[in-house]
């Protein structure tokens, strides 16, 4: 089990793993594959609860999900993803909040969508003992400033501003940062320049460690973003299993003799 030190001590060592996961039987099959990080992100709202943006994302809905991840954890390093404006609005709120992921639902860090108001919170996290990952670059939750979710550090301007954002949380104490949706070179430039690992999603292959959500890893999701790569069909074969269950019901084959059983005592009464 990674610790969230040795996850640390991992950079430039050898690629970290991690891939997001909301229930159970879903954590159990990545922890027993050796994912390093599971991820309960507030992609949920896209991914399991239909809505169109993680905005409306709550952090009973994130807590409801870490506690049912964790129960199911063994070996991974569970990293619960602060929702929408449950943290740098009122500090002892954001505190109250990540620390509930910690103290109730079994979680061993948060992760914070970051920006220049994050810098210190993270550094309060850190010193009361809620260990803190960063999230740089296409940060979700700013929907509605982009207008979509637009590759960002396009321009030296906004690469510079990313470059000094990582420093300042890494000065801050985070563990490891996310950056999502960058140019790999500025990836590389920024995980060159950090001690603590960086996870790349849609960052290309210079980053310390790769992140997907799972639906888009396993090929559940009905769209995924264009960095994403299905390894699997998880949804074609549920397909074909729901199909299944469908045609056996209804040509009478399921349930057969082995799915039933009878009880001697009744056969007088029927
Ligand atoms: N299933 C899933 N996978 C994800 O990776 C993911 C979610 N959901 N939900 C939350 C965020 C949203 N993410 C996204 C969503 C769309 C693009 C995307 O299509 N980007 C386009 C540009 C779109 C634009 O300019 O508005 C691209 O081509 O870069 C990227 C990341 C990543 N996250
Ligand atoms: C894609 C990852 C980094 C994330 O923030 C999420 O799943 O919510
Ligand atoms: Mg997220």
């Amino acid at each position: 089990m990674p610790t969230v030190r040795e996850l640390r001590a991992m950079a430039g060592e050898k690629p970290i793993t991690m891939l997001t996961a909301y229930d159970a039987p879903t954590a159990e099959i990545v922890d027993e594959a050796d994912v390093d990080v599971i991820l309960v992100g507030d992609s949920l709202g896209n991914t399991s609860m239909g809505y169109e943006t993680t905005l409306p994302v709550t952090v009973d809905d994130v807590a409801r999900h870490v506690g049912a991840v964790s129960r199911a954890t063994e070996e991974a390093l569970v990293v619960a993803d602060m929702p929408f404006l449950s943290f740098g609005v009122d500090e002892a709120d954001s505190l109250e909040n990540a620390g509930r992921m910690l103290k109730e639902e079994g979680a061993a860090a948060v992760k914070l969508e970051c920006g220049p108001h994050t810098v210190e919170l993270t550094e309060t996290m850190v010193q009361l003992g809620i260990p803190v990952m960063a999230h740089l670059g296409l940060t979700p939750q700013h929907v509605n400033q982009y207008g979509g979710y637009p590759r960002q550090g396009t321009d030296r301007e906004g690469a510079e501003r990313i470059r000094e954002l990582a420093r300042a949380h890494e000065d801050a104490g985070a563990f490891s940062l996310v950056l999502e949706h960058v140019p790999a070179n500025l990836a590389a430039e920024i995980t060159d320049g950090l001690e603590i690992p960086t996870i790349g999603i849609g960052a290309g292959p210079d980053c310390d460690g790769q992140v997907l959500v799972v639906d888009d890893a396993v090929g559940l999701s009905d769209w995924s973003p264009s960095f994403a790569k299905r390894f699997g069909d998880v949804r074609g074969e549920m397909r074909s299993a729901v199909e299944g269950y469908v045609d056996a019901v209804e040509s009478g084959s399921f349930p057969a003799e082995e799915h039933s059983h009878e009880e001697d005592d009744l056969d007088e009464l029927y």
